[in-house]
């Protein structure tokens, strides 16, 4: 009788576990690019504060469609990663390595940093609405850099907020200061306000920590329905959220990437010691 292929197939796979188990200090999967679509790929990338090395060498790949959410101890230089990713720290850090999207390294310097925060966007820990109407802070990033109708505005601003879950909260009072809104309504309208701009990727840092419970989980929602349409990448100190909306997740520790994989593997069997503690509560 023929044997079947399977064994062997998986034999090789556990060779392979077994060999990563070999080394102990780094765990990194990635998605099948047979079966996965990759997003944006990190390759070595290092970011340097003057002569502090912040992050070293970090290699990642983030499935499109899905939320890879970032954790680690404070200082871990999970943020400092997530703003290389849009070049948020141009001025501010070095960053060396390679950042792949579309086949483009967005790290060269001959690359339209505007454009690559078009298709990157990002929303801060604390919401930062302008000291605009409602409709005007999601308008005003759009007519910086194109003319649009005003009919093409309203539909963009209606859409924009019917996504972060909050025009129907605000559709009859857009033209009301986004100042006076609630802190989850204000962090809605900054998702809004990035997704106007007609994303591919969204970053999150930490956006739900300055927000109660309830407003915690409504984002989370929104979260959970954004991935539909894009790839998330959030930073975040919470653990429960993080095994709550993560597909993927990477932990971080003293600048580099020990662990990435399922969220699940993450948090139910870590190939890492070092990440089994973290994830465990016994340090961070
Ligand atoms: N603008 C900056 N200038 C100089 N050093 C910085 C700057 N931002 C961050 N760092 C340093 O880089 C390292 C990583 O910080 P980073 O904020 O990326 O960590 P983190 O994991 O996001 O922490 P947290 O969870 O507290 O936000 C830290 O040592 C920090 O002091």
């Amino acid at each position: 009788m023929a044997k079947s292929k399977t064994p062997a197939i998986n034999y090789v796979k556990d060779i392979k576990k077994l060999i990563r188990l070999d080394n102990p200090d780094s765990y990194i999967s990635e998605p099948d690019p047979a079966r996965h679509e990759v997003a944006l790929k990190t390759e070595n990338v290092s970011v340097f504060y003057g002569d502090n090395q912040a992050l070293t060498d970090a290699n990642l790949a983030f499935e499109r469609f899905k939320i890879t959410t970032l954790i680690g101890a404070s200082g871990s230089g999970k943020s400092t990663f997530l703003r290389s990713l849009n070049r948020m720290n141009d001025g501010v850090a070095r960053v060396t390595g390679k950042i792949m999207y579309r086949g483009l390294d967005l790290n060269s310097p001959d690359v339209d940093v505007y454009e690559v925060r078009r298709h990157i966007g990002m929303v801060f820990q604390m919401p930062n609405p302008f000291a605009k109407s409602i409709y005007n802070n999601i308008a005003f990033a759009l007519t910086q850099r194109k003319k649009y109708s005003k009919e093409q505005l309203d539909e963009i601003v209606e859409s924009a907020l019917k996504q972060a879950a909050l025009w129907d909260q605000v559709k009859d009072d857009l033209q009301k200061s986004a100042l006076e809104l609630s802190g989850g309504q204000a962090q809605r309208l900054v998702i809004a306000r990035a997704l106007a701009l007609k994303p591919d990727i969204l970053l999150m840092d930490e956006p739900t920590s300055a927000l109660d419970p309830k407003s915690t989980m409504q984002i989370e929602e929104t979260m959970m329905e954004l991935k539909k349409k894009y790839t998330i990448i959030v930073v975040t100190h919470n653990m429960q959220q993080a095994a709550r909306i993560g597909d993927y997740t990477a932990f971080f520790h003293l600048g580099k990437v020990i662990e990435f994989d399922l969220t699940r593997k993450i948090f139910t069997r870590p190939k890492v010691k070092l990440t089994d503690d973290y994830v465990s509560g016994n340090f961070g």
